[in-house]
């Protein structure tokens, strides 16, 4: 024992290393290994520029490439001060086996980490952890995402997710921007605050507004924020949820069937999930459907106020300010149009419209929206009519020389709330 002890002493003395292998796969598992992907990754990113010969990894949607280091290079990373060697390797099969077992029959690769011994805590304690989180980080941002949606047979069927929308495009009160975005990443880093207090790692938010405020694009952003994939349920084509399916030729659904439906979307979910339930007509919903525990916030998108304009003029026209904006904000405060609308109006059909003509072109459809309402609300209250007379004509003078540019904008807005205007 003694002797064994003692040429242990020398050896570590003459070699005073450790090294920890990670394997592609795991004996019996046909998944590369989560560790071994991860630990590519972080190498990409951080140390492989420093190997000589680098492999090239082509993406799933065939855009992006990364580079990792090829077999038998090796490469050096630093940690609070720690140095760790790192290498690429592989075991070749054996030609002279004749029963090869599944773990013989092909090449198996491998990364080696070799530390100095006296690091070994900070290396198996922390190293190992941080490098695969930061792998993982990586792999997740590269990654490609997907939209799914549930078909009539009641599976997914996915398309790539490629939405710009994001945070800073979304036009809405910045207040309520902050709001919505602190709450998400309250969530996003509370995976150990979720598990302490025993609650599973999701969040139900509700949009609700009517139709082109931006209540999808809002979706699309926070998926965009969170890397996540987005499975859009839509409620009204579920007929093949055995379930749901009874309650739908009884009735219409149930607020029970609904209820039920939710919170079993709820329990299956295993973890880090976002709910967005969506609605045109929140008035529409019985309070039990959006009682707090099932939608943790409620979201309202309206219609086009200044600030969500001037979002607007920014993402469109790349203009922070305009001596027309002062009217815009007028017409605004007097008239309602969604976001969709006003964007849709910003935006140049020809190539060679100037900033001031977009304006205008909005100021126009602002003026026609007026003037349509008040029309409206005269034929439905002849009395005002008589009595307004006056006014009305005095209306009418000040928009006599808007183009018809607004046709389409009414156009745009009426076949928007015909497509849309339906509960999600
Ligand atoms: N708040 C917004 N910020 C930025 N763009 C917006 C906003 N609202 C609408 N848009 C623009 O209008 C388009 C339609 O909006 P979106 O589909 O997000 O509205 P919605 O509220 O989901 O409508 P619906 O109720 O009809 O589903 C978007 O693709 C975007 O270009």
């Amino acid at each position: 024992y003694h002797i064994e002890r003692y040429f242990q002493r020398l050896a570590s003395y003459v070699y005073p290393y450790i090294t920890i292998i990670f394997n592609e796969y795991q004996v019996d598992d046909f998944e590369r290994s989560v560790a071994y992907m991860a630990i590519e990754r972080y190498l990409s990113a951080h140390s492989s520029n420093g190997a000589k010969r680098l492999k090239a990894n082509v993406l799933r949607d065939g855009k992006s490439v990364f580079l990792s280091m090829d077999d038998y290079e090796e490469v050096t990373d630093e940690f609070k001060g720690i140095k760790i060697w790192w290498s690429s390797s592989k075991s070749v099969p054996q030609q002279n086996v004749l029963i090869a077992s599944r773990e013989d029959d092909h090449e198996k690769r491998y990364f080696k980490l070799t530390c100095h011994r006296k690091d070994r805590d900070v290396i198996t304690k922390l190293y190992v952890h941080h490098v695969i989180d930061e792998g993982k980080a990586i792999a997740a941002k590269t990654r490609q995402r997907w939209l799914f949606t549930n078909n009539k047979r009641n599976s997914w069927s996915g398309i790539i997710f490629e939405h710009p929308s994001t945070f800073d495009t979304l036009a809405m009160d910045p207040q309520k921007k902050k709001d919505i975005l602190e709450d998400i990443m309250t969530f996003r880093n509370s995976k150990d605050y979720y598990t302490k207090v025993g609650k599973s790692w999701k969040r139900g938010y509700l949009l609700y507004g009517p139709p082109g405020t931006g209540k999808s694009s809002m979706i699309a952003a926070m998926a965009n924020l969170l890397e996540y994939d987005i499975y859009d349920l839509e409620l009204t084509s579920v007929q093949d949820n055995t379930d749901l399916r009874k309650l739908l030729i009884r009735t219409s659904i149930t607020l029970s069937g609904l209820l039920n439906f939710i919170d079993g979307l709820w329990s299956a979910c295993g973890s880090e999930r976002l709910i967005v339930f969506t609605t045109n007509h929140i008035e529409k919903l019985d309070p039990a459907l959006i009682r707090r525990g099932r939608m943790d916030m409620h979201i309202e998108l309206s219609y086009c106020c200044f600030e969500t304009f001037k979002i607007l003029a920014k993402n469109y026209l790349d203009l922070e300010s305009h001596e027309l904006f002062a009217t815009i904000g007028r017409l605004l405060e007097e008239t309602s149009m969604s976001p969709a609308d006003v964007a849709e109006n910003l935006m140049s059909k020809s190539a060679t419209r100037n900033v001031e003509s977009r304006l205008n072109n909005l100021i126009k459809a602002l003026e026609n929206r007026k003037k349509e309402v008040r029309l409206k609300v005269e034929e439905e209250t002849p009395n005002i009519s008589q009595q307004d007379g006056e006014s009305v004509q005095e209306s009418d003078d000040d928009t006599s020389d808007a183009e018809s540019s607004d046709a389409g904008t009414s156009d745009a807005e009426s076949s928007h709330a015909e497509s849309s205007d339906s509960d999600g």
